[in-house]
């Protein structure tokens, strides 16, 4: 039993383009459908979902008869475009069948990687899950360039996971899960139940891809790594393993656990320090400085003395004692005009200071890294 996998409540789904074209067949509608309805029984016990679905450039493919993946990019952007409209149909058609709401999102990598845009994809996917939506995300195929592509859905789904802090990223795919070999060369390859996502040797048991996908297990692996940054566990799976969604959530031993080196916290952390850049400064009160240093509490409003910096909610501003040191850095819940107006308060006169409240807390001690 895993029980780690049975705890999670927001899990990143991707869907490789083997396995919802049924090898090159067109999508498979069945298939789908089956997914959606383990999905939607999720979602209706409190798990948030995102989905990321490959199969746009396999869809066109069908549509417009080609046997084999072009080589070409604007070939393969045609082809992307006409299937991204059919596999958002398909998407939709199935979440309707069960009174779910889906929505799509195409993302290029310049919308994770510069900061605003990323917030604002964060907001979105947040807002949308807020909603009981499930988002459906794809790469925007038919713009991207070779400098601004994620290249692979695995990639994209794991930062997606780095994105909306996913406890679980759940890789399906068209084999049971990672081999200790690759199983088109390799009949008495077995399968790995658990490892590390870190572990080194699992480079050289992971191989490249079949015809329709991009990355084969390669990228599976670096995904999972990617995903570990930010605490998040990974599964590697088979699509077509009768309910596998489902047997995931109740924690049997299924496909492939590449699990991170840290607790999801510790990780977030590390993660949350090499990303970020400083935005802001705060000064804080001996007492906040103990309550963070020694206690490791959430940082007030009312412990803060000063502000400097335009900031904006979510991001990383640095916090100094009294004396200009700085003692820790932490991603801000609230912007600088609105902190202005609630530090050296009690948290309960947030709302009647601004007409809201975020959170009580001006940055939580998830979102803190002590110096
Ligand atoms: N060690 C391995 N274990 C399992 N599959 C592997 C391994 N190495 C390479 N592969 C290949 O990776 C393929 C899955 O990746 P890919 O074709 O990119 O699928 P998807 O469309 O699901 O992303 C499998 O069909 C398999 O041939
Ligand atoms: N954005 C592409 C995804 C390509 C891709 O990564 O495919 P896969 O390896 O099957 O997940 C598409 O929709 O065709």
């Amino acid at each position: 039993m895993r029980q780690i996998v049975s705890q999670t409540k927001r899990w990143v789904i991707k869907i490789g383009s083997s396995l919802l074209t049924a090898n090159g067949k067109g999508l498979d509608p069945n298939a789908m459908r089956g997914w959606v309805e383990q999905m939607v029984a999720l979602r209706n016990q409190g798990i948030e979902l995102i989905l990321v679905s490959s199969g746009a450039v396999a869809a066109g493919m069908s549509k417009l008869g080609w046997d084999t993946r072009p080589k070409e990019m604007h070939q393969l952007q045609a082809a992307a475009a006409i299937g991204q409209m059919v596999l958002v149909q398909a998407w939709e058609n199935c979440f309707d069948q069960f009174n779910c709401q889906a929505a799509q999102i195409l993302l290029t990598h310049d919308d994770l990687s510069d900061r605003k845009r990323y917030l604002n994809a964060r907001s979105t996917l947040r807002a949308l899950i807020d909603l009981d939506i499930i988002p459906v995300i794809n790469e925007n195929d038919t713009v991207v360039t070779d400098e601004i592509r994620f290249g692979d859905n695995d990639t994209l789904a794991a930062l997606v996971a780095n994105l909306v802090e996913a406890d679980l990223l759940v890789i399906l795919t068209d084999r049971d899960g990672m081999f200790n070999a690759d199983p088109r060369n390799n009949p008495d390859a077995q399968l790995i139940y658990e490892a590390k996502a870190n572990d080194p040797s699992l480079d050289d048991v992971a191989g490249g891809a079949g015809n329709l996908g991009r990355g084969g297990m390669q990228t599976k692996l670096r995904a999972a790594r990617f995903a570990a940054r930010s605490g998040t566990n990974t599964i590697i799976i088979g699509g077509t393993i009768p309910q596998v969604i489902t047997r995931i959530q109740q924690g049997e031993r299924i496909g492939t656990l590449l699990t991170p080196d840290q607790s999801p916290i510790a990780a977030r952390k590390q993660w949350l320090a090499g990303q970020l850049q400083v935005k802001g400064k705060i000064t804080l009160d001996n007492g906040a400085v103990t309550a963070l240093t020694q206690y490791h509490k959430s940082l007030l409003p009312v412990g803060v003395k000063n502000i400097e910096g335009d900031f904006r909610r979510g991001e990383m501003v640095a916090c100094t004692n009294l004396e200009g040191m700085e003692i820790a850095r932490g991603l801000i819940n609230y912007n600088a005009t609105e902190t202005q107006k609630i530090i050296g308060l009690s948290s309960d006169e947030i709302e009647k200071v601004l007409g809201f409240i975020n959170e009580p807390e001006l940055i939580h001690k998830d979102n803190l890294i002590i110096n």
